[in-house]
């Protein structure tokens, strides 16, 4: 079965590599492009919507199409507790409905986040570096975030102490942002485009953890394997490892 397919941001970054990754595959066939300012409306008749677009605009166009009866894929970055619990409401009055909101696409990212949760509690230090193309409006990355969350929540279940640090003074802002106690730090440079580090230290040993995307062709594997896997899961799934059966 051919599976109709709507793009929201479509002129942008991820986007065009979307359309791309749509047109090439042989079970896909695009339904329609939409960007800042379309009327989304039955969104060409798609089966599923992806949509890659800015955190202030995202719960709207997911609520939408859940209205419309469309699944979603979403990949861009700045849900909430609150947000979240919007969609799932939306989703209680059309329980046919898939949503999949995955903060990294990249397979290795995903194995990332599950190293490090793995990880987490046998280190006494941790930090999470993120670093990105300078282009990027939001900082922390969504997937530094649920890295930094997911390493929280394994160090508390383990009663691991907070990571030693005696920093007393210093300048505002250089020992990074603190995500659910965990030190975050954003990087934005010119040539790159998504890579992120976690440090893990304790007495006479370090573990590193990074993974690299250079291209945005990296999360199409994982975008298509969601537009695939969304339509037999109804209700909100968080987190591309869910449909990797990770
Ligand atoms: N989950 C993942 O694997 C990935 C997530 N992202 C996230 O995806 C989002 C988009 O990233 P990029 O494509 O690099 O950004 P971008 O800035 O290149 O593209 C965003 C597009 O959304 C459009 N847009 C803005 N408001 C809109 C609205 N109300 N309705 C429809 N379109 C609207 C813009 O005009 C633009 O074309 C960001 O939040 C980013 O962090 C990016 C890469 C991978
Ligand atoms: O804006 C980006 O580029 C990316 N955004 C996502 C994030 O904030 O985690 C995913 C990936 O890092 C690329």
């Amino acid at each position: 079965m051919t599976l109709r397919v709507a793009v929201i941001g479509a002129a942008g970054r991820m986007g065009r590599q979307v359309i791309e990754a749509v047109e090439q595959a042989a079970d896909l066939e695009l339904a329609g492009r939409f960007d800042v300012g379309d009327d989304l409306g039955d969104l060409g008749n798609a089966d599923v919507a992806v949509e890659f677009t800015v955190p202030g605009a995202t719960l709207a166009n997911v609520l939408h199409c859940v209205e419309q009866g469309v699944h979603v894929v979403v990949g861009t970055t700045g849900w909430t507790d609150e947000s979240l619990n919007q969609v799932r409401a939306a989703l209680a009055v059309h329980p046919k409905v898939g949503v999949l909101i995955a903060p990294n696409f990249a397979i290795g990212a995903v194995l990332t986040m599950r190293f490090a949760a793995q990880a987490a509690r046998f280190y006494e230090s941790v930090e999470v570096i993120e670093l990105h193309h300078p282009d990027k409006v939001d900082a922390p990355s969504g997937t530094a975030v649920r890295t930094a969350e997911l390493i929280a929540e394994a160090r508390r279940a383990a009663d691991v102490p907070p990571a030693p640090d005696a920093t007393a003074s210093g300048l505002e802002g250089a020992r990074g942002a603190q995500v659910d106690g965990v030190p975050v730090h954003a990087v934005r440079l010119r040539g790159l485009v998504a890579h992120e580090e976690v440090l893990f230290g304790s007495p006479g040993e370090t573990l590193t953890l990074r993974h690299d995307s250079y291209d945005r062709a990296s999360f199409m594997p994982g975008v298509l394997a969601g537009v695939r896997g969304v339509v037999d899961r109804p209700g909100l799934t968080v987190g591309l490892e869910e449909i990797l059966d990770l």
